[in-house]
């Protein structure tokens, strides 16, 4: 099996008054996205600092690319670039000015990749132009243009498409997904919203009062969420057929314990029984079945309770 990019073992955290991780034992593997999910409060961006040093946890294990003593960690957190929590740009200064000043100030002996960085994040033709009178997206994408200065093979970005309008997450989104088609860059994304990383993400990783709810691929997700509708009659094979022909379709599935699940014309129920019915094929049961990501989101941390974590 190869090393694992990141591998945690009941990695804990605690504040006085709260568990704000709880014992979270997690491995990502290079060349994925993860989509890390939780409400406020649910220990997102505790996890990210750990991760990446900017805090020490409380009890548990935590390894990059195999390593897990101290200097072996130190060693390693040069290969990931991150944007934890708003990015700290100086507003008086320009992009390029900012990465320039990132550079220095980290060591970083090669000037020649600031223009790279700046194309990448697609502001490279944002020229005299201060921080301060940046739009918010852009000012994420100079938060992530300052992340790859170290040329990441693991970026870690919390919430980077918080509060952008639906253009702004798109932009985001195709970022994301290019750095880790051209570069294979291994990427830890945190959000409050799944259908934000929806689309972006290859596995999602949800969180919810500091422990991990559910690990799943996009293909699980898309399983689980998937609206259906769950159709039961009397001769399922001769259902299928039919409704195959009828609706020119083959979105739909024949269950093992003998129901249809029709996926298209999901909100036209009646449709699917007048097709069987003219047929003379008696339908039994008749339902729509599947959640909305965010339904299916809440649904798991409770029944869309607003969580915070875990007094301990
Ligand atoms: N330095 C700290 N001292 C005390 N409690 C803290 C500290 N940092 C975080 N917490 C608590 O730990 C819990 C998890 O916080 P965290 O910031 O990791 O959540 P989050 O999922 O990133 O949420 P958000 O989306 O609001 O940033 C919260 O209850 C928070 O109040």
């Amino acid at each position: 099996m190869n090393t694992a990019v990141l591998e945690t073992n009941a990695l804990t955290k605690k504040y006085k008054h709260t568990t704000a991780l709880d014992h979270i034992s997690l491995r990502l593997e290079k060349g994925e996205i993860y989509g890390f999910i939780g409400q406020n409060g649910a220990g997102k961006t505790t996890l990210l600092r750990l991760i990446t040093g900017l805090s020490f946890p409380t009890q548990g294990e935590l390894s990059l690319w195999g390593k897990s003593t101290p200097s072996g960690l130190q060693e390693q957190r040069r290969r990931i670039g991150c944007m934890i929590e708003t990015p700290a740009l100086y507003p008086n200064l320009t992009a390029a000015q900012n990465l320039e000043v990132q550079r220095i100030q980290r060591g970083i002996p090669d000037k020649s990749i600031i223009p790279g960085c700046l194309k990448t994040v697609g502001l490279q033709d944002t020229g005299k132009k201060k921080a301060r009178n940046f739009s918010l997206g852009m000012r994420q994408r100079l938060g992530i243009a300052l992340a790859l200065l170290s040329t990441p093979e693991f970026l870690i970005l919390d919430e980077p498409v918080n509060g952008l309008d639906p253009a702004g997450i798109v932009e985001i989104r195709r970022l994301l997904g290019q750095l880790n088609r051209e570069y294979g860059v291994t990427i830890l994304v945190s959000s409050h919203i799944l259908e934000e990383l929806y689309q972006t993400a290859s596995h999602f990783i949800l969180i919810d009062r500091g422990r991990i709810i559910e690990e799943l691929t996009d293909r699980e997700l898309d399983e689980r969420c998937k609206r259906c509708l769950s159709i039961r009659t009397k001769d399922p094979q001769k259902a299928l057929l039919l409704l195959e022909q009828k609706l020119d379709t083959e979105e739909m599935q024949l269950m093992p314990d003998g129901s249809i699940r029709l996926y298209e014309h999901t909100d036209e129920p009646e449709l699917a029984a007048q097709i069987l019915s003219d047929a003379g094929i008696l339908v039994t049961g008749l339902q729509q079945e599947g959640d909305t990501l965010e339904e299916y989101f809440l649904n798991r941390i409770g029944g869309g309770r607003h969580g915070t974590a875990a007094e301990g």
